[in-house]
């Protein structure tokens, strides 16, 4: 297990190049040993994975495998579950999120999140996108507002379907639209990452198709990290994949190979549905 994280690393290592645009190097996040508990009950077991920018990354496994409560790391959501002790260094621009000197709030801007089951606020269409950037002084002025909620609302792929409704309340879309006005909402802050987690999982075919359609738009602009249960999205959707089995990383790599040709046994059964 050792030298498949090893090699894999060197992988990413190996295409390490500097970003023109934000000046940064290869990989976005570093994780490092990290380890979870829920009080008594250890829920992730000393894992440590790279995650490249402008690219996406599943995190697949079976049930329980600790998935979502990695991802909760990223953005120190795992903060808000009294129970929940981490341990590790996730290592993002230089500064390790886990320091306690690390405002969450703001790091949760610098690191957006998208959950299961769109959850608009119960606010007009406008209001949700404007909410961020209001509580965040990135607005000066309401038309700097209404620039980002219109531009947010585009990278999010629903301005045409909105725009002449944007007074109207947040839920009254479809849910597709709602987790895209999520997504857009997400957006407005200016996230350098967007923690989604199973953000397909209560759409239809049709809208999923959208929301798959619009994570590969983004991923050229953000880097992304993904939860799914559905083996077939994390194929058609991710770059790197990260396959976890009770806790622990058993193997990660670029998507072609751990899904055309693992290493591990274990990623092998669960990708040929032998388990999970
Ligand atoms: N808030 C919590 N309190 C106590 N234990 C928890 C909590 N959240 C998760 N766990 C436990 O941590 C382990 C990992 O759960 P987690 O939800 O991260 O797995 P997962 O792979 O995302 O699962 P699923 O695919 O079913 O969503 C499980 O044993 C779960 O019961």
């Amino acid at each position: 297990m050792e030298t498949t994280i090893t090699e894999s690393r060197e992988t990413l290592t190996a295409g390490t190049s500097m970003d023109e645009t934000r000046g940064l190097t290869y990989p976005r996040i570093e994780c490092k040993n990290i380890n979870v508990s829920y009080g008594d009950k250890q829920a992730i077991f000393d894992i440590s994975l790279p995650i490249p920018d402008r690219s996406v990354t599943a995190l697949i496994g079976p049930s329980g495998c600790g998935k979502s409560t990695f991802l909760r790391c990223l953005n120190r959501m795992n903060d808000t579950i009294e129970s929940c002790k981490v341990t590790g260094e996730i290592i993002m621009d230089g500064e390790n999120i886990n320091d306690p000197d690390i405002d969450p709030v703001l790091l949760r801007s610098r690191v957006g999140m998208v959950f299961q089951k769109p959850n608009p606020f119960p606010k007009s269409i406008f209001d949700n996108i404007a909410y961020g950037p209001r509580i965040h002084g990135l607005a000066e002025t309401r038309e700097d507002l209404d620039e980002m909620v219109e531009k947010s609302l585009r990278r999010a792929g629903l301005w045409e379907e909105v725009k002449d409704r944007l007074s109207s309340p947040g839920n009254s879309l479809s849910g597709g639209q709602q987790q895209r006005l999520c997504i857009a909402r997400a957006i407005a802050v200016r996230p350098e990452v967007i923690l989604m987690d199973e953000p397909c999982s209560a759409l239809d075919p049709v809208a999923t198709a959208r929301i798959e359609e619009l994570i590969d738009e983004l991923r050229k602009r953000y880097c992304i990290v993904i939860v799914t249960h559905s083996m077939q999205q994390a194929a058609r959707v991710s770059q790197r994949t990260a396959f976890f089995h009770l806790g622990e990383l058993v193997e990660m790599g670029e998507t072609d190979q751990i899904f055309t040709n693992p290493r591990e046994r274990r990623t092998e059964d669960y990708i040929t549905g032998r388990f999970g």
